[in-house]
């Protein structure tokens, strides 16, 4: 597994490596020890598949407030999307920076998310499927975001968005003292 740092403190992109021969190829996606060296979490409560039908589709800006902030392994397996994570932990070094990766099926990148990091994405072919490794339950209750179209953070989604949720539409803009800090 290679890490490489990302613009945001504390995420990465984990590129998996695959020992290849005449059947196909072998190789780790996640490894307790390897994480645990590095200091990241190796505790994932849940994994969820989420698949969206259009291309363009944009679900997001979400995280988890504290206590059920979330750390999250994303890894797209079919189709394509455009990542986007929105630093939003007021005391990081790298607040208010934003990651955008495209992550496509078999190209053997996870995004290691941590906790306090709004996160999206838009796909960007028909029949997309993310599959999701998430440190902490599902919190309804403690479940929020930020507008795909806020101002602060100016994400230039790659398509013209279709198919938002009521309630990511719902979502205010960011503001300073979004967490009532
Ligand atoms: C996120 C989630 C949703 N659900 C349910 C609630 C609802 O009925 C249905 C769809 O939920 P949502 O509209 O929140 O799904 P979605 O908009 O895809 O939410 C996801 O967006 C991406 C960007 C993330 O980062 C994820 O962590 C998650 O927030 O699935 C669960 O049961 N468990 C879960 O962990």
């Amino acid at each position: 597994m290679l890490f490489e740092p990302t613009v945001i403190e504390g995420m990465w992109k984990i590129r998996i490596e695959r020992q290849t021969d005449e059947r196909g190829s072998f190789g780790r996606i996640f490894c307790e020890d390897i994480f645990r060296e590095r200091g990241l979490t190796a505790r994932f409560l849940q994994i969820s598949s989420s698949r969206t039908i259009k291309k363009g589709t944009i679900r997001g800006m979400h995280l988890q407030r504290s206590p059920s902030s979330e750390v999250k392994l994303v890894q797209c397996i079919s189709g394509a999307i455009h990542d986007v994570v929105c630093d939003v932990r007021v005391n990081s070094p790298t607040y208010l920076a934003k990651a955008e990766i495209v992550l496509e099926e078999s190209d053997d990148v996870l995004l290691y998310i941590p906790e306090g990091c709004l996160h999206g994405y838009q796909t960007l072919r028909p029949d997309s499927e993310v599959y999701y490794s998430i440190s902490a339950r599902y919190d309804p209750a403690s479940a929020c975001g930020v507008r795909y179209d806020d101002p602060t953070f100016d994400i230039k989604w790659p398509l013209t968005p279709v198919c938002l949720s009521d309630r990511d539409l719902s979502f205010p803009n960011y503001t300073n003292n979004f967490f009532g800090d």
